[in-house]
């Protein structure tokens, strides 16, 4: 096959594929197997190709391998992500080349396959692309309604990010505070992904208890231990065609650490007490409200892993660096707690908002708002209604050192302040806040006496 435009076949409305390989039987496989699949196909042998026919055509997927003769695949990802970004586009990496692949990805890549081309999964891979929605325009208003809510910069920012990782299907780690949105982003990638009409499965890794990780994750045979009277799936089989979301990753203990990186390579699933292996097709989305990379430094996280999960990062930005956006989130809230009969906010209420830490983030700003509509006089939430942290406030937080006071005071009031930072952080529930500070329940309770604390 030659690799000219004389190639091109006249088409319909069929749906068009450019394919760009160096090698006349892979692209002649490929171009086959697309008009199988009732596709067309444009294809090209060099960068310079490729170039030519994305200016001409428009193109609803476009397959590259990594080497061309005259340049990178990774190129023509670039500048169809800068100039066509309608276009996914997946990268063909030689046998192995992991970092190849991973490159890619967070060059926009929508997805890659490994050489060589299983048809199965190249069918798999088309059948995604096609199904993603033509136009990025339409998730900014979604995000809006899926209630990533928000107009500053920052966030402006992550919807943005949001819309571009809906079109791929790269591993992404979703880090920030607790309370900031990460399991809501990660929801948003999924619902505006091409794998939507799959399940979106959340598992909290910190809740599953150790011996039980193995048989929750991938599931089990009949017989494999006692109490396992018939086969069950484990969250992999309920999240196939999916999207994983492994919240508190950090969690994991290395163990289950090793599995879960041997899974991920293989994309198979062995259940304990099965003797095979099941094909798994799932995307991984992962968060914690820790700094990954330093479990990585202190040896509690393994670093392969921690490499497979991070692709792409996605960073919500805490409440605290997004002033501006509260009057908005707190209207939103409101609405939504008062349903249909909101209260309303004093100005000086507002105020006393805008000028919080918020530590817990927009968790915490909706347990303040549902206590104080609950607690408030004549439907009108008040500064006082709000119970905020005292110390709690910015200016307050940013200050800091010790102002005269001595030894002692100052260290009750940093204390006081941690204890008051976890009770918010966990909506006053002082079993969590107790964990969270590294502490027994009855020495919080202890510390919360003894410094006159009131929740
Ligand atoms: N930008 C936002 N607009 C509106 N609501 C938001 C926004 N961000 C977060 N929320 C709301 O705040 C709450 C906490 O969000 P979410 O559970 O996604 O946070 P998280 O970072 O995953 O928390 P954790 O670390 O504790 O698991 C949810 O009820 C969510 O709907």
């Amino acid at each position: 096959m030659s690799v000219n435009r004389v190639e091109r076949r006249p088409r319909g409305e069929l749906p068009r594929v450019l394919v760009v390989d160096d090698e006349a039987d892979i692209r002649e496989l490929l171009d086959l197997t697309l008009l199988r699949m009732g596709l067309t196909a444009d294809c090209a042998g060099t960068v310079a190709e490729a170039k030519g026919f994305l200016a001409a055509e428009r193109y609803q997927l476009c397959l590259t391998d990594m080497r061309l003769p005259d340049g990178e695949g990774i190129e023509i990802v670039r500048l169809i992500g800068e100039r066509y970004p309608e276009t996914p586009v997946a990268v063909i990496t030689a046998f192995g080349s992991t970092e190849n692949a991973v490159a890619a990805l967070k060059a926009g890549a929508f997805d890659y396959l490994a050489k060589p081309v299983a048809l199965e999964q190249l069918r798999g891979l088309v059948k995604s692309a096609l199904s993603l929605p033509q136009s990025r325009q339409t998730l900014d208003a979604a995000a809006r309604s899926g209630n990533l809510l928000g107009e500053s910069p920052a966030i402006t920012q992550v919807r943005d990010m949001v819309g571009r990782l809906a079109r791929s299907q790269a591993p992404v780690y979703v880090s920030g505070e607790s309370g900031s949105g990460k399991e809501l982003a990660a929801r948003l990638i999924h619902r505006h992904s091409a794998r939507s009409a799959a399940p979106f499965v959340p598992v909290n890794c910190g809740a599953i208890p150790e011996n039980l990780m193995e048989s929750e994750f991938f599931g089990y045979r009949k017989g494999a231990f006692t109490g396992a009277d018939s086969d069950r799936e484990g969250f992999f089989h309920a999240a196939h065609g999916g999207t994983l979301f492994l919240d508190e990753v950090a969690d994991l203990p290395l163990l289950m650490q090793v599995k879960l990186l041997r899974v991920i390579q293989e994309k198979k699933v062995r259940r304990v007490g099965a003797t095979v292996e099941e094909p798994i097709d799932v995307r991984i989305i992962s968060a914690t409200h820790r700094n990954l990379k330093d479990c990585v430094d202190k040896g509690a996280f393994r670093e392969d892993l921690y490499w497979r999960l991070n692709v792409i990062e996605l960073k919500m930005p805490p409440l605290r660096e997004r002033h501006e956006d509260i009057p908005l989130l707190v209207a939103a809230l409101v609405e939504r707690i008062g349903d249909g009969n909101p209260p309303r906010v004093a100005p000086e209420a507002l105020h006393a908002l805008s000028t919080y830490s918020f530590p817990g983030n927009v968790r915490e700003l909706e347990n303040i708002l549902e206590r104080a509509s609950a607690l408030c006089a004549d439907a009108l939430i008040r500064p006082e209604d709000l119970h905020l942290a005292p110390t709690g406030h910015c200016d307050e937080a940013v200050e800091g050192g010790r102002r005269g006071e001595t030894l002692d005071q100052h260290m009750d009031r940093v204390e006081r302040q941690a204890i008051l930072e976890a009770l918010a952080k966990t909506g006053f529930n002082r079993t969590a806040a107790a964990r969270l500070l590294g502490v027994t329940f009855r020495s919080l309770r202890y510390r919360i006496e003894r410094l006159g604390i009131e929740e």
